[in-house]
């Protein structure tokens, strides 16, 4: 229990008040502009050298860590696994409670298309308000973690949900999303009363079935864009709102993304084509009345998994010698907007990476496609492929230096449309098809131009980057700049360096116990100021893959100058070698590769490919656990820890042929000299 002070409620006032000095981290992104951007500036160049470690606090986790901290009334909340919420000193590293939702994790883990995580908490009076993975929004006492109250937001919903994003406060309300949009689902977002849980209002992002009445207006006139023939309704058609929304409370306004179309091929969703709106879009809501105020589509007809979702920053920047209120966003797709947040106007996009899927944006603000890239027969080389140019990895915008810094990233794919798809026909050879990935895509090679991450200063008002750079591997961690002139970023490769925000020059770095994701956060504590980060390999491309040989169980790393705690060491991973001995029928391998991509490639990766990521890579496994694998995938000891359950999706024949694939594959490479025989399977 807090034995501290009372707990002093969390306000709007609070919130817009500490924006000046930042010494607490309020909302996800620090404040309402969701800048992840803080003037605090004891820590700066001149000493960045005496940045030690304060404390570190075990998560007890195995999966992608990706919750921003948020600290209040020294107390830090961070987010780990499946919704569980670590309130913590923020001064020493205590615990100070800790609250598990106790997710059903056999039944709900098959659901998630990219790991189950959580990014973090809001705040609002004496209560904070987390997701768990199945659908609960949940009201905690913040001094105590007890249940205040909770709440089911997949009530009467038909989809193949999940959460994994933050709530958002606005005003009296609590705002949640979901993801969901590679199975099936129909983008939504709800709002609660934040003191009794009382459901205000649903916001659909697309149509629902054109026979049946629309919700209102915004639907009517969203259906117009949808072709009746895709039948996109049975499906969901997507669109769901699973990382950012931002609140103004001076305009009262809430700013959702929403995301990627379903299935992802919009031939088949949409074949008559149309823009199928609200998909890939920035839309403005009023809070009170869940009412649409105005859309921007940032990518019409997604046909690419190019969620909008991305971390979306509010700002006041000079325009042509107009200050103009904005919304900042540089989504998967690859370009970088600027739309004021007041109108809805399109002011500027401009691609921050390199991309094949369009040439760039007219004055209306309408991309201006390839044509290759919506070919339904041929295979296409898709930049940035379905993990984006930058993903959920907060970017953040420092006020002094003008500067938005993207964690970004260039993982490509080639895709082609599975113009045979129907919804929820699971097909061995369609990816992650028996565990009901609907995506009407099939992806060859993902490894057709080279992979690599980026850390992008990109001035938003001259559509350029001022400086680069460049790391070997993509999926890099999150992004804080602070008024001491520096930027503060974790790697995939395990470190959490800081640069001069002006240049780029590296000027310190730490050594941690695994791949990082999460962006960083920090606050001042009896006159010192701490930068506190969130460290767990894992996400979309970590499940199958890790970049940093180490990894470690999830863990927060907080720094003060001279600080000088112990590091806390790197979990002992599996032997490396590749699998050797199990019996298999060689007939069976063909067959068994195809089992396989339908049923284990998104989570397992490849046989070979890998030697894993945040989930084991299967040819490098135990030979005991090839040789039981019906024990394993027919609800077996690791169903307890999200592993799905095949009973009926697979039969012992099917099992049998798995493993003659994988264990045929682990021979192969082993006779090859150890030569990566398949690419990796991308997200
Ligand atoms: O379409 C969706 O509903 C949906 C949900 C999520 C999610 O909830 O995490 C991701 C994605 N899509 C997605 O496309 C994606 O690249 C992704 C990466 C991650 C992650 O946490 O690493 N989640 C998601
Ligand atoms: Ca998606």
């Amino acid at each position: 229990e807090n034995s501290g002070p009372k707990y002093k409620p969390v306000t709007e006032n609070r919130i817009i008040e500490n924006s000046a000095k930042g010494a607490e981290w309020l909302t996800t992104g620090m404040d309402y502009h969701e800048t992840h951007y803080s003037p605090l500036n004891q820590i700066n160049k001149s000493n960045i050298k005496e940045l030690g470690l304060a404390w570190s606090y075990d998560l007890k986790s195995s999966r992608g860590i990706e919750s921003t901290p948020v600290v209040a009334n020294g107390i830090m909340y961070v987010t780990s696994n499946w919704g569980v919420v670590h309130a913590i000193d923020a001064k020493s590293g205590e615990s100070i409670w800790k609250y598990d939702p106790e997710v059903d994790k056999g039944k709900w883990g098959v659901k998630a298309c990219c790991d189950a995580v959580n990014r973090g908490v809001a705040l609002s009076g004496d209560k904070v308000y987390v997701a768990a993975f199945d659908g609960r929004l949940i009201a905690l006492n913040a001094s105590t973690g007890k249940v205040v109250w909770e709440k089911d937001t997949f009530d009467g919903e038909q989809g193949f949900y999940t959460i994994t994003g933050a709530p958002r406060i606005a005003g009296s309300h609590v705002v949640i999303g979901n993801g969901g949009a590679e199975y099936s689902g129909r983008g939504y977002i709800t709002s609660y009363n934040v003191d009794t849980g009382k459901k205000e209002w649903r916001w659909y992002t697309v149509p629902g079935n054109p026979k049946e009445p629309f919700e209102n207006e915004a639907m009517k006139k969203a259906a117009k864009t949808w072709d009746p023939a895709g039948e996109w309704w049975k499906n969901g058609g997507g669109g769901t709102v699973w990382d950012s929304m931002v609140y103004d409370p001076e305009l009262d306004t809430l700013y959702i993304g929403t995301g990627n179309g379903n299935p992802w091929a919009a031939a088949l969703r949409s074949p008559a084509g149309g823009d199928n709106l609200y998909l890939a879009s920035i839309v403005a809501i009023d809070p009170n009345s869940g009412e649409y105020k105005w859309h921007y589509q940032e990518t019409p007809g997604d046909n690419w998994d190019y969620t909008s979702v991305q971390p979306i920053i509010m700002a006041d920047i000079k325009i042509d010698g107009n200050l103009r209120k904005v919304l900042l966003h540089a989504p998967k797709n690859g370009f970088f907007y600027v739309i004021d947040r007041e109108t809805g106007k399109f002011i500027s996009a401009k691609n921050y990476m390199d991309v094949t899927w369009a040439k760039g944006y007219d004055e209306s603000g309408r991309p201006i496609e390839f044509a290759a890239a919506r070919d339904t027969k041929n295979e296409y080389l898709q930049i940035p492929g379905p993990l984006g140019a930058h993903n959920w990895q907060p970017m953040s915008y420092s006020k002094d230096t003008g500067l938005v810094y993207i964690p970004a990233q260039q993982i490509s794919v080639t895709y082609k449309d599975q113009m045979d798809w129907r919804f929820e026909d699971p097909k061995p050879g369609v990816r992650g098809s028996i565990i009901g990935r609907n995506e009407a895509k099939t992806m060859g090679s993902s490894s057709a131009v080279s992979e690599f991450g980026e850390l992008v200063a990109w001035d938003p008002v001259s559509k350029k980057s001022r400086w680069r750079v460049r790391y070997d591997a993509p999926w890099n961690g999150g992004v804080l700049s602070t008024g001491g002139d520096l930027v503060f970023q974790g790697t995939a490769d395990g470190k959490f360096i800081a640069y001069d925000a002006e240049t780029g020059d590296k000027l310190w770095k730490f050594d941690l116990n695994g791949g990082a994701g999460a962006g960083a956060a920090t606050y001042e504590i009896d006159g010192e100021q701490y930068i506190s980060i969130p460290v767990g390999w894992g996400g979309a491309y970590g499940l199958p893959r890790k970049v940093a040989e180490q990894r470690g169980s999830g863990t927060v790393y907080t720094f003060k100058l001279g600080g000088k705690a112990v590091s806390p060491g790197s979990l002992q991973e599996g032997t490396g070698k590749l699998v050797e001995g199990v019996d298999y029928d060689p007939s069976k391998i063909e067959y068994g590769e195809k089992l396989y991509t339908s049923s284990c490639a998104t989570c397992h990766g490849a046989p070979g490919a890998t030697k894993g990521g945040a989930l084991p890579n299967l040819a490098y496994v135990d030979k005991n656990i090839v040789e039981n694998l019906g024990i394993f995938v027919f609800k077996g000891p690791f169903y307890s820890l999200g592993m799905p359950d095949f009973t009926d999706k697979l039969s012992q024949d099917d099992v049998s042929a798995i493993k003659a694939y994988i264990q045929g594959t682990a021979d192969a490479i082993r006779e090859s000299g150890g030569k990566k025989i398949k690419d990796e399977t991308v997200h």
